[in-house]
């Protein structure tokens, strides 16, 4: 690369000089004493690897090339599309309302999306590629097997090509896009600014190791997020994205009827909502053992191909994460933190906020205040979407999100 610099500076240095040669020698015939034509000369004698260096101090550092979150308030822009696309916000938000006015499933699905984008190498969109010869499909990671939503970021990425080719990236599509479904489902509008670019590989590996399972305790939760600069009050702020949505009966069975080996249910559920869950989701021997994130398992269950296991196991079977919550008609996120007070947390994961002080005294805190709730989530929710863009020259504007090019 520096070598490349050099020989194409040299170049460069080489044609200028020859017209400052020919400029010096005019200039001192016609004007001897004016000192122009000495400088001209002094530019033919100067080291083409001084402009080389000049040069490469224009050209990002390595240690700019992935920015830590601070810096997204740095290289991100208010608008950052004012001038190449700049009906892009526009776009991605009246598709989302068309698309979820169809379908308002997908809304939910999008919320879940950036998360588990902007959770794993940043928000790069990373988690929209498909496997390529040196990479690994973040698609084929257990916790992003349920993962939908990707077809409704085709589409908006395919009306926004049609207007203004190449310009608005896949990374900005995705938080655009779940802002817009956020609101849709009743949560606050949060500040976005655009200008990230697309990553050129995905992360399987770490998709599958890093990304919380829902048997997930309180304290590899917390340490989960505190990697990622989040502290206890925020983690409890963003999984009020649990007030929307579904989960599937495999990511909370052993919670019903054999939690940790005991051949019971968890005694931290409230026994009514027990029964009321069974009764969604029937036992099924298939899916009663091991964790639900554990490749082998939840590969398995969620995508069972044979009939018997079809039977067996409760691979289709959804219930809404708001499901019977106690809340039911406080909205977005309140609905989600009563029904933890109640002791209807669906998953293990969200029940655990409730284990200690630290995270129960926020879950108290916004299931009484809906206004510090929205305000804590808007942030959470800013800060999520900054998380470890990529910027300036470092990745790629996808032309289609599921491939580099
Ligand atoms: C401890 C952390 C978390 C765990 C263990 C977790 C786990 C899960 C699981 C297992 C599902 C069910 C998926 C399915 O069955 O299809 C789910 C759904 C969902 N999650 Fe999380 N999640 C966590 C944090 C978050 C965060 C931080 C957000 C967003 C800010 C989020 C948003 C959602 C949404 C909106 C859904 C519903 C998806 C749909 O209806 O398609 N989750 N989560
Ligand atoms: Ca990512």
């Amino acid at each position: 690369m520096k070598m490349k610099l050099f020989h194409g500076t040299y170049i460069i240095h080489i044609i200028v000089s020859i017209f400052a040669i020919f400029s010096s020698i005019l200039v001192t015939t016609y004007y001897p004493d004016s000192g122009i034509g000495r400088s001209l000369r002094s530019f033919v004698k100067s080291s083409p690897r001084n402009l080389t260096v000049s040069f490469s101090m224009k050209i990002p550092k390595k240690e700019d090339l992935k920015a830590n979150p601070r810096d997204a308030d740095r290289f991100l822009q208010e608008n950052f599309y004012r001038e190449s696309c700049p009906r892009a916000v526009k776009i991605v938000r009246n598709s989302m309302r068309r698309m979820y006015h169809a379908k308002s499933s997908i809304a939910p699905s999008l919320v879940r999306l950036v998360f588990h984008d902007c959770f794993i190498g940043g928000c790069d969109a990373s988690v929209l590629l498909d496997s390529d010869k040196s990479f690994l499909s973040e698609k084929e990671a257990a916790p992003n097997l349920s993962l939908k939503g990707f077809d409704v970021i085709d589409s908006i990425k395919s009306e926004l090509e049609e207007v203004c080719p190449g310009v608005v990236s896949c990374a900005d599509i995705i938080v655009l896009a779940a802002r817009e479904s956020v609101e849709l489902t009743g949560g606050p509008s949060y500040f976005l600014k655009t200008g990230r670019r697309d990553s050129m590989v995905a992360f399987k590996e770490a998709a599958g190791r890093e990304l919380p399972a829902p048997t997930a305790n309180l304290s590899t939760i917390l340490s989960s997020f505190a990697s990622r600069g989040f502290t206890p009050r925020e983690t409890v702020a963003l999984l009020g994205a649990h007030s929307i949505g579904i989960t599937h009966c495999n990511f909370f069975q052993e919670r019903l009827y054999n939690f940790s080996g005991t051949g019971k249910a968890d005694p931290e559920l409230n026994p009514r909502f027990l029964q009321d869950l069974k009764t969604k989701c029937p036992f099924a021997a298939s899916t009663s053992s091991a964790s639900p994130y554990a490749a082998d398992s939840s590969t398995r269950s969620l995508h069972a191909s044979n009939s018997q296991d079809m039977v067996n196991s409760n691979v289709d079977k959804v219930v809404d994460l708001s499901f019977d919550n106690e809340g039911g008609n406080d909205g977005f996120g309140v609905r989600y933190y009563k029904g933890l007070l109640h002791k209807k947390g669906v998953m293990f994961s969200d029940s655990q906020l409730m284990a200690k002080e630290e995270t129960e005294k926020w879950v108290r805190q916004y299931a009484s205040d809906k206004h510090r709730f929205r305000k804590d989530f808007s942030m959470a929710m800013t800060k999520l979407s900054n998380n470890q863009i990529l910027t300036g020259n470092v990745g790629q504007v996808r032309i289609k999100c599921s491939k580099i090019h």
